[in-house]
Order: structure tokens, then C-alpha cells, then sequence
């Protein structure tokens, strides 16, 4: 990864989804169509943000498999032992990974590697979108390979018309919602994780065909606790070089919460979110928990 420095456009279009250029490379985005899946891998999708995605889960699926490597004084960060498939990571080579592999990928469903419609197995992670909107302006500015944003209106403009790394939030959850038969398949999501993160846990581990004594089950839920992986350097990300983030503006792990979004939408921007929402959602089976109350 490089610093945005280079003077590269920050977002390239590589078939039409939105990559960073600074950190995604065309040779290894088209070296994963055909990238050779095993029955054994677990690749863990989701949109920017959405997280879970990444950070949570790269930290959960360490402890359910390689406990060992992300424990002690040699302990690997967690992208390391789930790394993104999508990022080539210079000492990694992922045809070459032990088995079984795990990754993380923010990648729309046409840009998947073929194979994993044969063999392996997706869990697809949402988030409601508001919260997801907001978590992604702050990261904005923490990151310095992403473009600063001033206003949280414009940023909200971007983001609702896919004029953003990640592309349409509303695109990547659809695409993947209605191919889920195509695959073997689990959907998540964030609100019920932040709810109650054992039974997600156990839904999880069932998923992978994991079978988890209870001993187990308390350390992964304790240790995947917000307020835990928010101060081990292994999970929260900050050992990520410190010229891609500017730590004085936020972090990985910034807040955590279910309906942050009500701290910085107005009543304006709450009304053209819903009028895009709807339209654009409108025969998609899905319902998000908007607030931690419901
Ligand atoms: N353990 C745990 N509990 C609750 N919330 C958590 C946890 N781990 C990560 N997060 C929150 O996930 C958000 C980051 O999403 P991602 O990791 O997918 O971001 S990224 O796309 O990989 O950059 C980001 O959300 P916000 O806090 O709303 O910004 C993180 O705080």
C-alpha cells in the first residue's frame, strides 16, 4: 500500500466497482477470477464499514481457528492470519496459504473468484446503511489514501449514489442477497452480533461446522468484545503502518454502537436517505434494526 502521495486518482473503476488505487492492484484483481478455491476455505464478505466485516470478524475467525498465532509476545495481527483476498500482500502468497484459509473481501458477487460457487464457504456481513455511512465519513478522515471529507451531506451524496470506494452499498447487498442459493451461504449481520455476540458465535461456529466447548465459546465472546479488541494492538489494526492513518482523527474500532447515525443526520439528510432507501430497496426481503432500542 502506498501513501495517497503518489498522485494517483484515489478511486479507480476496475469493472465497475470502485477500488482504491493506492491499494488494489489490477494484476492481482485479475488474477482472481480464476483463483483455485479449496473446500475448506471461508471467505467472509462485506461492504465497507459494515464491519464486522473486517476487523470483527478477521479477530473472531483468528480465535475460532489459529487461536495460537494472534495470543503471546510473536502474535501475528489479525490481517495477516485473515487478510483480504482482494489486497496483494507483498510476503503472502495466497495459492500457497495452509489450509484451511480464511479471508476477508469487500468484493461485489461478480468479482468473486469463480470457484468459491463450487466449493468453500460465504458469510455475507450487513450493517444498516446509516450506520455504515457514518462509520465511512470518519474513516475518511482517518485515512490518509482516502479523500478528506468537509460536509457529512456531500459525503452522504457520494456514498447513496456509489461515488465511493466500495461503490453502491445498495448494489453490493442486492447482488449478493439474490445470489445467496448459488453459494454455501451465511447472512449476518452487525445489529445481531452487537446484540448479543455469543449467539452469533455459536451461529457462526454451527455454520462452519465448528464444534465449540463452552470454555471456548466465553473466551471468543469475551475476547470479541468491542471494549477488549478496542485495547489489544492484535485486533484494533493500530500496528497498520502509521502513514496510512491519522490517529489523532479516529481509529478502527471508533465507536462500536447501533445507531450512531442519529448523532450526525439531520432531519434533512434522514428524509433523502429514506426516499433513496425505499426505491432502491423496495423488493429486497431484508429488514435492518435502525435503532438499539428495537
Ligand atoms: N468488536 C466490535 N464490536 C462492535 N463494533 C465493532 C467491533 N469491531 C469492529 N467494529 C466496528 O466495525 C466498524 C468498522 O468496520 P470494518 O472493520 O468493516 O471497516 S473496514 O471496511 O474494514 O475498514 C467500526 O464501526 P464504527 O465504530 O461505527 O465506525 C468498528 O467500530
Amino acid at each position: 500500500m502506498e501513501n495517497r502521495k503518489d498522485h494517483r486518482p484515489i478511486i479507480s473503476n476496475y469493472k465497475g466497482f470502485n477500488f482504491i488505487s493506492n491499494v488494489h492492484d489490477q494484476k492481482h484483481l485479475d488474477s482472481l477470477e480464476t483463483f483455485e478455491i479449496r473446500e475448506t476455505d471461508v471467505f467472509v464478505i462485506t461492504y465497507p464499514k459494515s464491519d464486522t466485516g473486517t476487523t470483527w470478524f478477521q479477530y473472531l475467525l483468528s480465535l475460532l481457528y489459529y487461536s495460537n498465532e494472534v495470543e503471546g509476545e510473536d502474535a501475528k495481527m489479525t490481517i495477516e492470519v485473515v487478510p483480504w483476498i482482494e489486497v496483494h500482500m507483498k510476503k503472502q502468497d495466497y495459492c500457497k496459504k495452509p489450509s484451511p484459509r480464511l479471508f476477508v473481501s469487500h468484493l461485489p458477487y461478480n468479482l468473486i473468484p469463480n470457484g468459491l460457487k463450487e466449493k468453500g464457504k460465504v458469510i455475507y456481513v450487513a450493517r444498516n446503511p446509516k450506520d455504515v455511512a457514518v462509520s465511512f465519513y470518519h474513516f475518511h478522515n482517518f485515512s490518509n489514501f482516502l479523500e478528506n471529507q468537509e460536509s457529512f451531506g456531500d459525503f452522504l451524496n457520494k456514498f447513496l449514489h456509489g461515488n465511493v470506494f466500495g461503490s453502491s452499498w445498495f448494489d453490493h447487498i442486492k447482488d449478493w442477497y439474490s445470489h445467496k442459493h448459488e453459494f454455501d451461504f451465511l447472512y449476518i449481520t452487525y445489529e445481531e452480533m452487537n446484540k448479543d455476540l455469543r449467539s452469533s458465535v455459536l451461529k457462526i461456529s454451527h455454520f462452519l461446522d465448528k464444534k465449540l466447548d463452552e470454555k471456548t465459546i466465553d473466551m471468543i465472546v469475551e475476547k470479541g468484545s468491542f471494549k477488549n479488541m478496542k485495547n489489544n494492538p492484535v485486533a484494533n489494526s493500530e500496528r497498520l503502518s502509521s502513514e496510512h492513518f491519522d490517529r489523532s482523527k479516529g481509529s478502527f474500532l471508533r465507536k462500536g454502537k447501533v445507531g450512531d447515525w442519529k448523532n450526525l443526520f439531520t432531519v434533512a439528510h434522514n428524509e433523502r436517505f429514506d426516499e433513496f432507501y425505499w426505491k432502491a430497496m423496495k423488493d429486497v426481503p431484508l429488514d435492518f434494526i435502525w435503532d438499539p432500542c428495537e
